[in-house]
């Protein structure tokens, strides 16, 4: 039987392993390596503060989300199947590695995110 996600270490695992996933598809890849240029060993500590403050309200993660989404979005469109296949992949990890009620928790917050993700950057922008 899984164990649920229990500490930072468990996040760190579930985001190294979902990032194995989005890296290796190249329909979604490219905005992390070509557009974005992320640095993985900077961008990961971020990610587990984020959700260290989403499953266990650690307070780590103080800033606006959306916002480095907004910027990827006006210098590489992001598209629905963008959303897609990112929660997708978030999913089948959570499922693979976890189960319990923090890995149901991240799955629906990911889930409610991404779609709010999805209209800000894409819906309303295309408003504008
Ligand atoms: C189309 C789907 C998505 C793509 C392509 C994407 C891509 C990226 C990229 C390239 C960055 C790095 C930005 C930078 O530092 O310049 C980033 C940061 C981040 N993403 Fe996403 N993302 C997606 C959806 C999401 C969703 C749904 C969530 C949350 C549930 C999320 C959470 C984060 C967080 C917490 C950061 C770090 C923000 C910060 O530096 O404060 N992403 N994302």
């Amino acid at each position: 039987m899984k164990q649920d996600i229990r500490n930072r270490e468990d996040i760190r695992l579930l985001m190294e392993r979902f990032y194995d996933k989005l890296l290796a598809d190249e329909s979604i890849s490219y905005l992390f390596t070509d557009v974005a240029k992320i640095n993985l060993d900077e961008h990961f500590p971020v990610l587990v503060d984020f959700w260290d403050s989403i499953l266990f309200q650690a307070d780590t993660y103080q800033k606006n989300a959306m916002k480095p989404h907004v910027d990827l979005h006006q210098q590489s469109p992001l598209q629905a199947h963008h959303f897609k296949t990112w929660l997708g992949y978030f999913i089948a990890t959570v499922n693979e590695l976890f189960e319990g009620e923090k890995a149901e928790l991240a799955r629906q917050r990911a889930t409610s995110i991404a779609t709010v993700m999805q209209i800000k950057v894409i819906e309303m922008k295309n408003k504008l």
